[in-house]
């Protein structure tokens, strides 16, 4: 098992990062109240660990025996019918979806699938109605309509059940579902909270770390625990014991990310393009974030440019990373960066150098 996975805390009294969110959420389920949730918060700070902690809170040990399932879903949407297929995590008390997994389709699956979800209540051991508790992933990701339907949802099912919501960023969460549910914001932890956490980690694995290691890579993480966890087990495979100056080994996608920068600086060609376009599709279908590889294209772009240069880039970065949200194809519009980027940078080449 990786370390990301064998030292996430398990319940709410073990979580050391967001203590004081731990707390209060374990009071909201001892008061039997429990409303809808909005957790939200940078990649890797420890929302998904918090909800887990939470469902454990709620439903004890039960909520951990989850299983996977491939469910099939026919929806009649008036003169035609939608067939969808989504991946979903089950327990007896809950179940978890990404309902932006189905694309332009994904209010179909909040309007019918949560629907039907939430007409199945469950009853407890003492005979009394249960509720059920729907946890959706990346909420900021669906769309406007999708969005609107999981309102009338919260509000047609709040008696049968609870919905916990996670996303990235909630200002693209619309202000109807947003005041619908508590807010919880889950902060990007500090260098010294990952530090503690790469500590604890040392001390239950027995290792010997030379001092300013775990700073170093606290310092590389970006405040992403995931990420400082994830670098503090390379380093552990590639050499042990650690020495003072051992370097810490960049994610293997930044790197490619960072070749794709290299290219397009040597050559602006159609060619080229449809190169890169392939690059860039090997990490889509490895599941990088699109919007992760625009920016971490733009910075490693930024790197090698002509600071002159910088300022319009940046400005034709966020147009395409606008229309992204818009569009459903990332690739287009990651392409179509790539591409004002190379006739930039060509026509200040040759307005240069002739
Ligand atoms: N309170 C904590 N104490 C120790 N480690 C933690 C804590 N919270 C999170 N982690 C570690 O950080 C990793 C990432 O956390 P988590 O998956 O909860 O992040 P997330 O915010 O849901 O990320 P994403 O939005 O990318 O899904 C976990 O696998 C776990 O190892």
């Amino acid at each position: 098992m990786l370390w990301v996975d064998k030292y996430r805390p398990r319940s709410l009294d073990k979580v050391t990062v967001h203590e004081e969110i731990a707390q209060n959420l374990k009071k909201l389920v001892s008061e039997q109240d429990c409303p809808h949730l909005l957790f939200y918060g940078p990649s890797g700070s420890g929302k998904k660990t918090l909800i887990m902690a939470l469902l454990k809170e709620m439903f004890g040990a039960s909520a951990e025996k989850v299983k996977l399932e491939q469910k099939a879903w026919k929806i009649n949407a008036g003169t035609r019918t939608i067939e969808l297929e989504l991946t979903m995590l089950a327990s007896t008390h809950h179940v978890e979806l990404t309902p932006s997994d189905a694309g332009f389709q994904d209010r179909y699956i909040v309007q019918e699938v949560i629907k039907e979800m939430a007409k199945n209540r469950p009853i407890d051991s003492k005979g009394k109605k249960g509720f059920k508790v729907l946890v959706l992933n990346e909420v900021d990701k669906l769309s406007k309509e999708a969005q609107h339907s999981l309102r009338r949802t919260m509000e047609k099912y709040s008696a049968s059940c609870r919905l916990i919501l996670c996303c990235n960023s909630s200002s693209r969460v619309t202000e109807a579902v947003r005041s619908r549910c508590l807010n919880v914001c889950v902060n990007a932890p500090s260098d010294e909270q990952i530090i503690k956490v790469l500590e604890l980690i040392s001390k239950k694995e027995s290792l010997q770390v030379p001092p300013g290691f775990t700073e170093r890579i606290a310092a590389q993480s970006n405040r992403s625990l995931r990420r400082a966890v994830l670098a503090f087990e390379t380093c552990r495979v590639q050499q042990y014991p650690f020495t003072m100056n051992q370097a810490i080994p960049p994610m293997d996608w930044e790197l490619y990310v960072s070749g794709i920068a290299s290219d397009i600086m040597k050559e602006q060609s159609p060619k080229r393009l449809f190169q890169v376009r392939g690059k860039i599709y090997e990490l889509l279908v490895n599941c990088i974030p699109p919007e992760i590889i625009l920016k971490k294209l733009l910075s490693e772009l930024l790197k090698k440019l002509d600071s002159e240069l910088k300022h319009e880039i940046c400005h034709w970065a966020a147009y395409y990373e606008h229309r992204m949200r818009l569009g459903q194809k990332a690739i287009f519009h990651i392409e179509a960066f790539v591409a004002k980027f190379m006739s930039i940078y060509k026509e200040f080449l040759i307005a240069t150098f002739g």
